[in-house]
């Protein structure tokens, strides 16, 4: 078996292109552009491919930026001061801070001073409560880009024993209630999960969201399974995920590559979000933007 690729590169690209098409239409009757604005601390190696294809995405669909990196020894107070001349701005329909923040920063403390409807990456306690509710809101670009991705292939969903390997805030617990909102059987394994090989091959839908190259072996995967690789490592020869593509390709029914895969959908998603916000700011009826 060679596992079909999800193609989240070319997903995006039509996303983009939909919502390109309906803000040349919709931003001249509102009077602006929808804004969203990047907070980046400091100089983490991790942040910067996103905030590059964040900013050229932005612009490719007619989305204003804001906001921009500021150095390391930036103050908690004065970026919370920041924060809230963007919750305040009129044209700024979006705000994300980049994480990780420098250690001597309090993120939970400053995540919560963005008001929740311009909390496009859906960390606020106010959106993570609806999360955990089923209600709508603003949900995190990743988890909401990986059903997005899912969803456009119908990847049946209900039933099914799924994995989340990875338990942060950002990524692996959104992503498992959003499976189990979805009705599958969700599994979440982290650093302390003993025999991690024997959970995943139970899997029929596998997340990788750790960070660590060569994490997923063909062994560890069930002939058939669905296999979604967030993770993203930088190496020399370039950028590579959790999961070792080639052998996998061999074992899985349906994979994502690294580029090109998870990543490329969560840029995507972020401008949906954005979208969704300035729609509900200016009571707009949207479509369904479906790729
Ligand atoms: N493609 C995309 O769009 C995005 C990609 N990423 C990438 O995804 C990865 C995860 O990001 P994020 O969730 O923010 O990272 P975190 O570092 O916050 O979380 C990593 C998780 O992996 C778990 N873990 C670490 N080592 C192991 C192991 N050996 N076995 C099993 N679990 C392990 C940790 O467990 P524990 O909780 O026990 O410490 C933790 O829950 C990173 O590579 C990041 O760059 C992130 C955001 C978006
Ligand atoms: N508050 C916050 N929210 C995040 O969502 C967040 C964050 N902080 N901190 C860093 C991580 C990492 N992340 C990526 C998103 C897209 C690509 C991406 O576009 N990847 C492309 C390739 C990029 C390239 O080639 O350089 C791809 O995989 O195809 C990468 C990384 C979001 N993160």
């Amino acid at each position: 078996m060679t596992a079909q690729i999800l193609d989240g590169k070319t997903l995006a690209q039509r996303l983009k292109g939909q919502l390109q098409t309906w803000l040349a239409e919709v931003s001249p009757q509102v009077g602006r552009p929808p804004g969203l604005a990047v907070i980046w601390v400091g100089d983490n190696p991790a942040s910067a491919a996103y905030v590059g294809q964040k900013q050229k995405s932005c612009a490719q669909v007619g989305i204003t930026s804001f906001g921009g990196q500021f150095p390391a020894h930036t103050s908690q107070g004065e970026l919370a001061h920041l924060i809230q001349q963007f919750n305040q701005d009129e044209r700024v329909d979006g705000i994300l801070v980049q994480l990780p923040l420098p250690a001597d920063l309090d993120s939970t403390k400053l995540l919560h001073t963005i008001t929740p409807d311009k909390d496009v990456d859906g960390l606020h306690l106010v959106n993570l409560g609806k999360l955990l509710r089923g209600e709508p809101g603003l949900q995190s670009c990743t988890p909401a880009g990986v059903m997005r991705l899912l969803g456009h292939y119908q990847i049946p969903l209900a039933g099914k024993q799924a994995v989340v390997v990875g338990r942060s805030i950002l990524v692996g617990k959104p992503l498992g209630l959003l499976l189990l909102a979805s009705d599958a059987t969700v599994t979440f394994a982290h650093s302390r999960t003993p025999d991690l090989a024997g959970l995943t091959r139970q899997a029929d839908i596998l997340i990788s969201a750790v960070g660590r190259q060569g994490l997923i072996t063909p062994q560890m995967v069930k002939p058939g399974a669905v296999v979604v690789d967030v993770g993203i490592n930088r190496t020399p020869a370039g950028l590579v995920g959790d999961v070792d593509f080639v052998g996998v390709q061999a074992v899985a029914s349906y994979l994502t590559p690294v580029p090109g895969g998870v990543g490329a959908m969560t840029v995507a998603q972020l401008l949906l979000n954005t979208v969704q916000s300035y729609g509900q700011r200016h009571e707009l009826v949207m479509p369904q933007f479906s790729g």
